[in-house]
This record gives C-alpha cells, sequence and structure tokens, in this order.
C-alpha cells in the first residue's frame, strides 16, 4: 500500500523531534517552489500527488501565496486536510476548501497569553503616550521639546474588547488586574461563566463608550475594515486603539487621518493591512506604537504552536479528524 504523502510548506523551527516522528505515518514531503507560479506548476505537474495532510506555516505565504480558490483547486485531489500553524487563517479560503471536501485547522488557544501579554504592553505603552518620548531619548532630546503630553492611567477607564475568543477573554483577565472596566462585543453573547463578569454591549455602544477599544477578532469579509471613518468618528474623541488581530480590520487610511485631527489619541499596532509594509502616515506620528507583528514571538508559544499544529497532522492521519478544525467547519 502506498504511504500518504504529509507536504511541508514553510519551515518546522523547534518541534523536531515530533516532526520527524511523523515519519512513522506518512512520507515527509517538502516543496521545491520559490515562488506561487512554480508551486502551482508543481501542483500541476503531478509531482505532489499521493499528498494528505498539508502542514503549512503564515511565512510560507511568500512562497505560496494565498490558499485562494484558484490554489485551491489546483490541489492534488488526495489533500483532505491543509493544518494551518496560526490562530488567524485569513491566508486560507475555508469556503474553497470546504468546496473540495478538505479540512482546515488552526492552532487556538496556544497563542492567548503571549498575544493578549503584546496587547497589554500596546494598551499601557498607548495610553501612557510612552513613544515620542522614547524615540527623542535615542536622539538625545531626553524627553523630548516641548515634553510630550501627560499619559494617562489605565485605572478606572473602559476597555472594550472587540472579539471576545481566547484572546480577549485572556486580555480581559489582564487589564482587570490594571483595574480597567471591560465591556465587550462579540458574534454572540458569551455564557456567563465564560464572560467572566465583562458586561456585553452593541458594537455601536462598545465603539461609542470605551476610553480603549482593543481588536480581537478573526478578519474575514464581514470583518474587513469594521473600523473605518464612520466608525472613528463614532468614537470619544482622544480614544486609544490597539490591534493585535490583523491590520485589515482597521481601514488604516481612515485611522492615520482620526490621528491627524486628535480624533484617535494614540494606537498600539501588531499587525497592518499590507505587511511588511506599514502605511508611511502610521510610521510618521509618533503617536504610534509600532510592534512589526510579534503577538506570538516567544520561544515557548512559538513551540506549543508547532507541536499542536503537528498533533493535528497526526490526529488527520491516524482518526482522519482533526484536533481543532476552524470553527466554519465544525459539526460538519
Ligand atoms: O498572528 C498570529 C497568529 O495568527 O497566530
Amino acid at each position: 500500500m502506498t504511504r500518504p504523502k504529509v507536504l511541508l510548506l514553510g519551515q518546522i523551527e523547534h518541534a523536531h523531534e515530533s516532526w520527524n516522528s511523523l515519519s512513522s505515518l506518512a512520507e515527509l514531503v517538502h516543496t521545491q517552489a520559490r515562488c506561487r507560479a512554480e508551486f502551482l506548476d508543481e501542483c500541476r505537474s503531478g509531482q505532489l500527488n499521493g499528498t494528505t495532510v498539508i502542514y503549512r506555516t503564515f511565512e510560507s505565504l511568500s512562497i505560496t501565496g494565498k490558499f485562494d480558490p484558484e490554489l485551491v483547486r489546483l490541489l492534488p485531489t488526495s489533500v483532505k486536510f491543509v493544518c494551518h500553524n496560526g490562530a488567524g487563517y485569513d491566508q486560507v479560503d475555508v469556503h474553497a476548501c470546504t468546496d473540495r471536501g478538505i479540512r482546515v485547522s488552526n492552532t487556538p488557544n496556544t497563542v492567548n497569553d503571549c498575544t493578549a501579554d503584546v496587547n497589554m504592553f500596546l494598551i499601557l505603552g498607548s495610553l501612557r503616550r510612552f513613544n515620542p518620548s522614547m524615540m527623542s531619548i535615542r536622539e538625545g532630546k531626553w524627553r523630548g521639546h516641548p515634553p510630550p503630553p501627560l499619559g494617562r492611567d489605565p485605572q478606572g477607564k473602559t476597555l472594550g474588547i472587540l472579539g471576545m475568543g481566547g484572546i480577549g477573554r485572556n486580555l480581559k483577565k489582564k487589564a482587570e488586574a490594571f483595574s480597567m472596566n471591560v465591556i465587550y462585543h462579540n458574534r454572540s453573547r458569551l455564557s456567563e461563566e465564560l464572560a467572566g463578569g465583562a458586561q456585553y454591549v452593541s458594537f455601536e455602544e462598545l465603539i461609542r463608550t470605551s476610553d480603549v477599544i482593543s481588536l480581537n477578532l478573526p478578519l474575514n469579509k464581514h470583518t474587513h475594515h469594521k473600523i473605518s471613518t464612520r466608525e472613528l468618528q463614532m468614537m470619544k474623541k482622544g480614544v486609544v486603539i490597539v490591534n493585535t488581530a490583523r491590520g485589515a480590520i482597521i481601514d488604516e487610511a481612515a485611522l492615520v487621518e482620526a490621528l491627524n485631527s486628535g480624533q484617535v489619541a494614540s494606537v498600539g499596532l501588531d499587525v497592518y493591512e499590507d505587511e511588511p509594509n506599514v502605511h508611511p502616515g502610521l510610521i510618521a506620528n509618533p503617536n504610534v506604537i509600532l510592534v512589526p507583528h510579534m503577538g506570538t514571538w516567544t520561544y515557548e508559544t512559538q513551540t506549543a504552536m508547532e507541536e499542536w499544529n503537528i498533533s493535528n497532522v497526526r490526529s488527520a492521519l491516524e482518526t482522519g479528524v482533526l484536533r481543532s478544525v476552524v470553527p466554519e467547519q465544525m459539526g460538519m
């Protein structure tokens, strides 16, 4: 009997032992492609036939491009599972996969603490308006001339969490340790136990009443530019916004305008609409803290993500079922 193949798109950096252990179940293969055109040719050539499971990383986007309908259509018919190493799986068109009978998984939960930590760092840094002075001290200008406006304390401020999944709920606990009052909006209201006392409000109430707004929702066609000019104008003047989810949830051009007008006081970003390119208006504005997508950039979390993704591959091979199928395919 021919052995199934597992195709690796991207690199295994940490969990080498677990990855190698999969070789008792399947042949582990790599792509030779250096760009999307070459990958599509590889698919067409039949070289990847027999691949049952694909393990892909966020960075493999630079080789294959998005797993969009064009690419998904060209995958060998043997492919039944796409295991994405990351919590956010907007690079994969789940509907196109579903149409072809391919199941998709991600790595939820492994990223919660790490991402919520960066989230809290951005909240504190933006509220305290540390960025201008962190820039001026390196220019030999101490706090800057004139000194920056006074920062604000987190204590007693209302934090509106948009998207109360694993990261949102983790952030809630951290923010409460700083005596912030947490409200949230989510596609569906959480059970009392999951909400943990956070007040559920409508989207409009959240953006009208929060002192700090944190974006913790997935990017998809419903959430693309969820925050644009209209929503920014509805916010409290001097609001603080932080985003560790995906850049395109905010219309960056509209955000730059709102920062320039003072409607938004300060912003903390880990993600951008067109990574690795950053809107020049964000780079130019000292009231923006810029982190180059490092929400999960720790040894512990990167290792845990790889281990989790490998366990999805193993589960697919051994039982035909993924450990953490994406919500759109749950119950299918
Ligand atoms: O951005 C990081 C992730 O989606 O895990």
